[in-house]
This record gives C-alpha cells, structure tokens and sequence, in this order.
C-alpha cells in the first residue's frame, strides 16, 4: 500500500483527507492539529478547506456507522480490510450518504481515482464495487431497531465503540449513559477566556458582535465567552493581540477551585499547553509566581508563547518530570494544581479520534501514573496549603479512587467543600462536570487542603 506521492500536483481536499483518516486512526495523531497541518502546509482556503475539514471531521463523527455499511456491503470480514481501503471506503460512504450537494459520479469516481495512486488494482476494483453497491442498495440501510440490539444501536447512533457504551452504562446507569453520549454528539461550541489582564468580558463581547460574530457570555462562568458555529475564522484577532485564549469552559473550573491569589507561590504540575497556567496568572493578576512543569521540551514552548501573548510575566515554565520528587520545592507552594494526564473520556465531543484510539486496556495505565504523581505533590504543598486534583475523563478509577486512595495514605490531607460560580455547593470536596449539564467537555475536580 502506497503513501500518496503529494507533490506531483496541488493534492485534492479528498487525497489530504484520506492522509489526514490514515494519520488519525492508523498513527494516533491529533484530528484537529493534524487538519490544521493539512489546511496551512497545502494553503488551502475557500471551499477546498471546507471540504477536507468536513471530510476529517464527517468522516470521524460517522465512522463507526460507516463501517458498519461496509461490513454489510462487503464479501471480507471488516478486520481483513487493509486500513488504507476502510478509510478511503468512509470517506467515499460519507460523502453519499451525508453530502447532498456532491453528485453520486463525483464521490465514487474521486474516490477511486485516490485508490489507484495508493493501491493495487484488485483493492480498486474492491472499493469501486462496494461504493456502487451502496448506491444500488441504499434505501435498505436502516439502523437496527433499540429494542433489539441496544448496544449495536448506541454504538451506532452514538459513534462510540461499545466497550465505554457497556463501562458508563454498568456505571452511570442507561439513562445519565444516553445523556452523555447524547451531548458528545452535539456539534461543540467554541469557548474562549477573557484576559481579564487586558480587557474585560463586555469589551470582548462588543468587539465581537461588531465584527457581526455571534457570541455570549457563560452563565456558568463570567471571564468565558461562548461563539456560535462556525466564528473560528473571524476571532483570529482578538487571540493575536492576546485578549482571549481558546479554552472549554468546564477546563477553567479547576484554576477558580484552586483559586490562586496575588503574591501567592503556585505549582502547576502538567501544564503544558498552559491554558491554566495562564488563568492562574490572570486571576493571580500577574503578581506573585508560577512554576509550571511539563514532560516536554516542545509542550513547554507553547506555555511561554502563551504568557508572552498574553502579557503575562510570572510564569517559569521548564521541562520536569513530575513524577520525580524534586526536593528543594518541598512545601514551597501556597497552592499546587496536578491537571493529571487521563484517558480524555471528557472530551470525546471535539477530540473524536480519542473514541477510536484509546483502547479499554489504556484505562488500567492511567491510575498508575495520576497515583505516582498525586503522590509527588503532596510534598510540594506548604502547610495549610491547596491541592487541586482534576482530569478530564469521565472514568471513576482515574477520578474518585485516586482522591480516596491519596486520602487514605497521606493523612494530613483532607477534602475540602467547594462552591462553583455558579453557585453549586460541593460538600465533599469533589465534582464531576457532566458535558450534558454544563455543555463543555467532562471534568473532574478534588480540592484537597494540607492540615
Ligand atoms: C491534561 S494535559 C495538561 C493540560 C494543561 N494543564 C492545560 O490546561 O493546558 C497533561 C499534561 O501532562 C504532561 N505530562 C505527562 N506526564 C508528565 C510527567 N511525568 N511530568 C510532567 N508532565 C507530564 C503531558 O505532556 C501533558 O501536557
């Protein structure tokens, strides 16, 4: 199986999809940074931007159902299908079934035109004959009925590979299952935080709306601003002078529990790309300091290109592992935020190869990193100090069980109640914020407090 050999002539929107599928599912890169690499590498704009973004993202958020058209239509079971064919397939599926405006010739004849670049003839003929079937059969593919196949039908519907449907649902229960999956299947909004360090949120606002963008402010929290669909191009502007950052609003809830004050020392353990990083300095007024750590050396570059962006000046950000205990910072830090590395099951909604590249497997990892770490930083804490746990996964061994178990085994630390802005008590010192109350990616927050 071929690569596409891309610089014979200006690749179509349709060959840099199937680059861009193949990358996402086969290599586990990012959908949205590896698209943007696709759109700014081949200067695309106009309508051959908006079919390969509708392509990557399309193809992504049916995928599960698109297979399942294969393995229907197809003589070979799905598993056997080499990768490159499956992909090339869904994408020619996706445009039939879901892109009216695209005439039937067009997808399956695109289609295989890519196809005869990247693999061999019998592979050709393979997908130029399911597509054709398809289209001979279409009026018979109807999802299977609820009450027949509940699982297969969620799966289906939902987009989401059945072992989390079964892991929310033996967990959460069928119905808080339905109303998750449900809001991971709505087109997201963009958020973005004001920086309350050089503007406020009514100025945003306004230059926004007279740039005719359609936007809001949260009621949930006031510093965030929600864009209707589809703004991303026209806010460019006010990232560039550095007053907003893109952010979900439910990831700027664990800097506001932590609640980092002027003057204060602060330790943000995993902090790159650093969008809490820089709340924490906006709240913090941009006085006092900010140690900010990351595994990376090229993750450690986005949070001072932030703060440089931002005007921000007390952040020191550098490369440390923090699951190493780095002595001269014991009980240093007035307040310490650990936003662990997690299995993402939060923020399915926008980052939708995290549904098809994280396996049931990688579940078991993570608790073992997030308890190495948690660990770590209880030394970091000063007495009388903060702690502020949080992930974005949706997945109580990463989230409850890690809190209960640091809790169990360093005893001068406890749990302490917590009021969000707006307004709901959490007694027990910890919250989940569902993505079907809050409409914004699932987090989790403990705030722990050092006697
Ligand atoms: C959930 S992300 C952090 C997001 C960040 N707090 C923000 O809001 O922009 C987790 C981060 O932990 C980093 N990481 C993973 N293992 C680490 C370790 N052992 N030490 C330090 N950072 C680590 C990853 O590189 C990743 O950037």
């Amino acid at each position: 199986m071929n690569h596409l050999n891309t610089n014979a002539q200006a690749p179509s929107a349709r060959a840099l999809a199937y680059q861009a599928l193949y990358d996402i599912l086969e290599k586990g890169a990012y959908s949205n940074l590896r698209l943007q690499t696709a759109l700014k590498k081949n200067h695309l704009k106009g309508p051959e931007a908006h079919l390969l973004t509708e392509l990557v993202y399309g193809t992504l958020r049916k995928y599960n159902y698109l297979v399942w058209i294969i393995s229907r239509l197809s003589s070979h079971p799905v598993k056997k299908i080499h990768p490159a064919v499956r992909i090339l397939l869904c994408i020619g599926l996706y445009q039939l079934i879901y892109l009216s405006r695209i005439p039937e010739s067009a997808a399956v004849n695109e289609t295989v035109k890519i196809a005869k670049k990247i693999t061999h003839p019998g592979n050709v003929r393979f997908i130029n004959g399911v597509l054709r079937n398809f289209l001979r059969k279409k009026e018979q593919f109807e999802l299977p009925k609820r009450e027949s196949n509940p699982l297969l039908y969620d799966e289906l519907f939902y987009n989401m590979p059945g072992w989390l449907v079964q892991k929310w649902q033996k967990e959460l229960g069928p119905e808080k299952t339905d109303l998750i999956l449900k809001a991971f299947n709505e087109v997201p909004d963009t958020s973005i935080r004001v920086n309350t360090l050089r503007t406020d949120t009514q100025s945003v606002l306004k230059l926004l709306s007279e740039k005719g963008v359609e936007a809001q402010q949260s009621d949930f929290y006031s510093p965030a601003i929600i864009l209707k669909h589809g703004a991303d191009q026209f806010f460019a502007e006010i990232l560039n002078k550095g007053y907003a950052s893109v952010q979900s609003v439910s990831s700027m809830i664990p800097p506001v529990v932590l609640s980092p004050e002027p003057g204060e020392r602060v330790l943000d353990m995993c902090a790159a790309p650093g969008s809490k990083t820089t709340e924490m300095a906006e709240l913090m007024n941009n006085e006092g300091h900010i140690d900010a750590w990351d595994l990376y050396d090229h993750r450690v570059q986005l949070i001072k290109e932030s703060a440089h962006k931002l005007g921000i000046k007390i952040i020191h950000a550098e490369v440390q592992d923090s699951t190493v205990l780095n002595d001269s910072c014991n009980e240093e830090y007035d307040k310490v935020l650990l936003d662990a590395p997690c299995s993402g099951l939060g923020v399915l909604g926008h980052k939708l190869e995290i549904r098809w590249n994280r396996k049931e497997a990688d579940i078991k990892e993570f608790p073992i990193l997030q308890k190495k770490l948690i660990s770590t930083a209880a030394h970091y804490v000063k007495h009388g100090g903060v702690l502020v746990y949080s992930t974005c996964t949706l997945n109580k061994q990463e989230n409850e069980s890690v809190v209960k178990w640091f809790i169990d085994n360093f005893t001068d630390f406890e749990l302490e109640g917590f009021q969000l802005p707006n307004g709901k008590e959490y007694e027990n010192g910890m919250a989940t914020l569902w993505p079907d109350e809050c409409h914004s990616d699932g987090f989790f927050i403990a705030k722990m407090k050092r006697r």
